[in-house]
């Protein structure tokens, strides 16, 4: 898969198919689409395409700026390479984008520039200048510039309409099983493991400490059942997000205990992906009443893992 970070560097020889939008977290609906993408284009003979923008557009149309994000532009990457898309328009949302009118975008940027035979967009798809284009407009449009129009329904489950603004507050209010749901695999988070306050391992717990990325979203505090990947290997492993009462800590902090494991992880990169999530966090009067819940929270965690077996997706 090809990604290209500026429209002036486009360079597709053959015709394509062009999905549109901004894919946060690539749910279940975005991979209903993205599937329909790439089997049109393979019946076709047109490459695939995903449109999309590397900041958020409502980091510019919004007073209350861009949402954080459920995934991180790399793992959306990989994620789209993954589903078999052969190139990626990466391009930053800007001025320029947001200005463009609805016809101009099709006409110039769709046509002009991306040969666009077949486009596939979800039943809500709003684009253009103050979104003034949709659905209808594509529709219409298809006639004068030649392309057909793919329409994807709405995906919903158990009656919600799956969008990465419903899995986000699912993420905040730590409705991890049912984001899972929505999301088509676990949600998970990224990041370098840096230095704690070096307490754990006293109290015979050590964990690492993942550096949150700027603008990610995190989970509801709370303890998590988690797998880690590490080097491409999973491993079974309980966090603990929020701010550490105990300690009174001032930033939120994603802490990851991984069982039976006493290796130097400092930084590497690792994946934590969660599973549920089994209570809040609490502030205990001593660090002793901490370390007693701690270990049971791992008996329970051991449990857990012994009696299911878990994959990612
Ligand atoms: C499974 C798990 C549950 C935790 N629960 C709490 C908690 O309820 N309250 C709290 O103050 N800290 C909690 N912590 C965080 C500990 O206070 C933290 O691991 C300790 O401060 C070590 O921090 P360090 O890695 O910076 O050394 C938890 C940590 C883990 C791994
Ligand atoms: N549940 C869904 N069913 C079908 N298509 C969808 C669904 N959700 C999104 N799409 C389509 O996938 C493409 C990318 O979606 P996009 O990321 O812009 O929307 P979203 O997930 O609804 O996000 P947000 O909640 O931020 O609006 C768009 O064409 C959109 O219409």
């Amino acid at each position: 898969m090809k990604v290209i970070r500026r429209l002036s560097d486009v360079n597709i020889n053959d015709d394509t198919g062009v999905a549109l939008g901004n894919f946060d977290g690539v749910h279940i609906g975005h991979q209903t689409l993205l599937v329909n993408l790439v089997e049109t284009c393979r019946l076709k003979n047109l490459k695939s395409v995903v449109y999309t923008f590397s900041n958020h557009p409502r980091a510019f149309t919004s007073e209350n700026g861009a949402p954080k994000r459920i995934m991180n532009l790399n793992k959306k990457i990989s994620t789209l390479g993954e589903l078999g898309i052969d190139y990626v328009i990466l391009v930053t949302f800007d001025e320029f984008q947001m200005k463009l009118k609805a016809e101009s975008f099709v006409r110039d940027i769709l046509k002009n520039t991306l040969k666009m035979k077949s486009c596939i967009v979800g039943f809500n798809y709003k684009f253009g200048y103050k979104a003034q284009g949709d659905i209808h407009l594509l529709r219409t449009l298809s006639k004068d510039y030649d392309y057909e129009l793919n329409e994807i329904d709405s995906i919903e489950i158990q009656r919600q309409t799956v969008s990465s603004t419903n899995i986000r507050s699912l993420i905040r209010d730590g409705n991890i099983q049912r984001a899972n749901l929505f999301l088509g695999k676990k949600y998970s988070i990224n990041g370098q493991v840096i230095e704690g306050k070096k307490v754990g391992r006293k109290m015979g717990v050590p964990t690492a400490n993942i550096k949150l990325e700027k603008n990610m979203l995190t989970p509801s505090p709370g303890v998590y059942l988690t797998k880690v990947n590490i080097d491409g290997r999973l491993y079974d492993s309980i966090t603990n997000v929020g701010y550490n009462p105990t300690f009174s800590q001032e930033e939120i902090n994603i802490e990851t205990h991984i069982m039976d494991f006493r290796e130097d992880i400092y930084g590497k990169n690792i994946e934590v992906h969660f599973i549920d999530r089994i209570r809040e966090e609490k502030k205990f009067p001593s660090v002793t009443e901490l370390t007693i819940q701690l270990k049971k929270d791992i008996a329970l965690a051991k449990n857990f893992f012994e009696k299911r077996q878990f994959t990612i997706w």
